[in-house]
């Protein structure tokens, strides 16, 4: 079986607040999209890589690989205006059949071990979704009603990786965008494929902002100290 990563990174990052999208930001000396590509680089299936970033940021991107002597082997694609259209973007770039992961490049801290999971069940039930529960109270509150609590052992907070045998895949984004098409399984599952969870990590974590960073900073520093 063929194993494709696609790597999202075309986003601008608006709720970071600063001058350089997130994705490029320093964690632990490196850009953050570096840590995601060398955890995806050290899974055991050793997928090809896609790395889906805006076309304005290609030569920086291939600045930063010679600052950091970065030589994973990945392909470069040209973003979209949508998250959305910079998975449609990468995905225009395979052939054949396979098993495709669609993982943030702003989750740096997934490991490699959740990756060959992820790939493999999907490789078995047709997609394979990471998510965890809820570990807070929850309520759903609809505009001009009084909130009311959900059963938080029904509520899965949904993280990529998000694999998918390319079939289904293909088929699904070859609708037009939604506004609720928030992740790859949203589109998915409305092109008419049940969708499967799969236990995440509580340490996936999605920078988005500041705060977000310092935690990772903080995990990663931690994790090397227990190495
Ligand atoms: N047009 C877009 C928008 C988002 N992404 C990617 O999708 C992932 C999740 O998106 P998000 O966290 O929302 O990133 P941004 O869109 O950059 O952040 P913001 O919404 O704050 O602007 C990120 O890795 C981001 O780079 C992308 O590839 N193309
Ligand atoms: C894909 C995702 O990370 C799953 O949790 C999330 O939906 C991305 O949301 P964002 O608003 O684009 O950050």
């Amino acid at each position: 079986m063929k194993y494709i990563a696609i790597i999202v990174a075309g986003g601008k990052g608006s709720r970071m607040n600063q001058t350089v999208p997130k994705q490029f930001l320093e964690l632990q000396g490196k850009p953050v999209l570096m840590h995601t590509l060398e955890a995806f680089a050290k899974c055991a299936l050793k997928p090809e890589i896609i790395l889906v970033l805006n076309i304005h940021q290609h030569e920086f991107w291939e600045e930063l690989c010679s600052k950091h002597n970065f030589r994973i082997t990945h392909q470069l694609v040209k973003g979209g205006a949508e998250r959305f259209d910079s998975v449609k973007n990468g995905l225009k770039k395979i052939k054949g059949d396979g098993v495709v992961a669609i993982h943030d490049a702003v989750r740096p801290l997934i490991s490699p071990e959740l990756i060959e999971t992820i790939f493999k069940a999907a490789e078995v039930d047709g997609n394979a979704i990471t998510a965890v529960q809820a570990v807070d109270s929850v309520r759903i509150q609809i505009e001009g009603q009084h909130a009311t609590p959900l059963n938080r052992n029904e509520i899965f907070l949904v993280q990529t990786p998000q694999a998918f045998h390319l079939k289904q895949l293909k088929k699904a984004y070859l609708q037009p965008y939604r506004i609720d098409f928030t992740d790859d399984a949203s589109v998915v599952e409305k092109a008419g494929y049940p969708i499967h969870l799969v236990p995440g990590e509580r340490t996936n974590i999605k920078i988005t902002y500041t705060e977000d960073l310092q935690l990772a900073d903080w995990f990663l520093q931690t994790k090397k100290t227990a190495d």
